[in-house]
């Protein structure tokens, strides 16, 4: 699938310094790629892609902007970034909301899709290499479920074929929750617990046999269409192979999904980690409540760019909140933004400032430590708001700002 255009990234003169991010499965910060990665100059990431409805509200826009500085922050360390991220262009929820809406559901994946390419590049978001939908993917997912089978990790039930989570003996190692609380996101988040027949009600469905009116496909499997999970375990596996550096998505990710696609991945291989880090965006709410499609309280990217709405102020109101911590959207967010990108953009239009290297240096700092980005906001209003005679500054700051917030003033 068409990815969208790639920003133009400045390089930035100066010491670059090395990325810890938290990872939720060893609840700690690491230093990714590892110090002496065996993977040469690469840092290779999967970001889970969006379901192709409601496209792109501010939850996704956080997510994919989160993910956006980890890439300009390892290419600004040097590294060959090998960035993949999947489209689930089918699944209950788009079929449902196409359904709801009278709407082919494959009108709506690619109309939805386009919408998500166009606030993407209008965020700067570089692009990753392997942009990949789960509709072109269907053989390579359904090898992945046929891998698992020869692992005598598949089981049947009226047809429709589950993964055995008790085939991997590193389950739970992602989230690390108890389970109850696993047992209760599953029910929440698409799985189905309560069926009968399962040997165990948190085996997740990799393949469900084709029921009348809904999309189905040909495979080796019998005709239908693939489970959420593998989906993502297959397309990393296929693009990034085994033990990649991070595996990124919001919070709501870690389980089921972020779970059962590393198990999958495992069973599969045999090995391993399946990423070196899981690394998860905080949910963005709106009004008191976590911003989704169930619930229809979304603000869009695109409906702010339509209006009017500098997309660069957009970019800057996310990168006022930290990546771990829930927040809520507020309008008044964008007002300071723009504020602040006005002040930032008078600031560069001078003729000197104050020293640019250090004011540099302290953006990489906080970006580095965790994606500390409101600190970095915080370096460059300093560097603003001061003054002093440094005249390479401010288009040094101009070149840290674009490169490694990307933000372009
Ligand atoms: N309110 C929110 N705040 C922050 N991130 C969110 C929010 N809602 C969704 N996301 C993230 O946005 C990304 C796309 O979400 S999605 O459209 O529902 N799609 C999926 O989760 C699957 N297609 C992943 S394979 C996911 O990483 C999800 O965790
Ligand atoms: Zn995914």
């Amino acid at each position: 699938m068409q990815a969208w255009t790639k920003p133009d990234i400045p390089v930035v003169p100066g010491p670059a310094r090395r990325l810890r991010l938290y990872d939720t499965a060893s609840r700690g910060l690491v230093e990714v790629p590892p110090p002496v990665s065996t993977g040469g100059g690469t840092a290779r990431m999967y970001v889970c892609g969006i379901t192709p409805y409601d496209a792109t509200h501010m939850g996704h826009a956080a997510t994919y902007v989160t993910f956006d500085l980890v890439n300009r922050l390892w290419r600004d360390a040097g590294y060959d970034v090998h960035y993949t991220q999947n489209i689930t262009d089918v699944d209950d929820p788009l079929l449902e909301r196409a359904t709801a809406t009278g709407v082919e559901w494959t009108d709506l994946a690619a109309q939805e899709i386009q919408l998500f390419r166009d606030d993407m590049t209008s965020l700067r978001v570089i692009p990753p290499q392997h942009y990949i939908g789960v509709v072109e993917s269907i053989d390579l997912v359904a090898n992945a479920v046929e891998d698992l089978r020869r692992a005598g990790a598949v089981y049947s039930v009226d047809g429709d074929l589950y993964f055995a989570v008790k085939s991997d003996p590193e389950f739970g190692a992602v989230s690390g929750f108890d389970r109850d609380t696993m047992l209760e996101l599953f029910a929440e988040r698409g799985g189905d617990p309560d069926r009968e027949g399962k040997r165990d009600p948190l085996d997740s469905l990799l393949w469900r046999h084709e029921r009348p009116g809904e999309p189905a496909w040909d495979s080796e499997l019998g005709r239908g269409r693939p489970g959420w999970h593998v989906e993502c375990s297959a397309i990393a596996l296929k693009y990034l192979g085994m033990t990649f550096d991070v595996q990124g998505g919001g919070s709501d990710l870690i389980f089921p999904h972020h779970e059962m696609s590393a198990s999958g991945a495992q069973v599969v291989t045999g090995e391993h980690p399946f990423a070196r880090a899981y690394v998860h965006q905080a949910m963005v709410g709106l009004d008191g409540e976590k911003m989704s499609k169930s619930k229809g309280n979304l603000v869009l990217v695109s409906k702010e760019r339509l209006a009017g709405v500098d997309p660069m102020a957009i970019r800057l109101a996310l990168l006022m909140h930290h990546y771990r911590t829930d927040w809520f959207w507020m309008d008044s967010d964008l007002t300071d933004a723009q504020a602040r990108l006005d002040v930032w953009r008078g600031a560069i239009g001078r003729g000197s400032g104050p020293d640019g290297a250090s004011a540099v240096d302290a953006v990489r700092a906080a970006l580095t430590n965790d994606l500390d980005s409101a600190g970095a906001l915080a370096a460059v209003d300093a560097w603003a708001e001061g003054e002093g005679d440094d005249h390479e500054a401010p288009a040094l700051v101009a070149q840290a700002v674009d490169a490694l917030l990307g933000v372009k003033l």
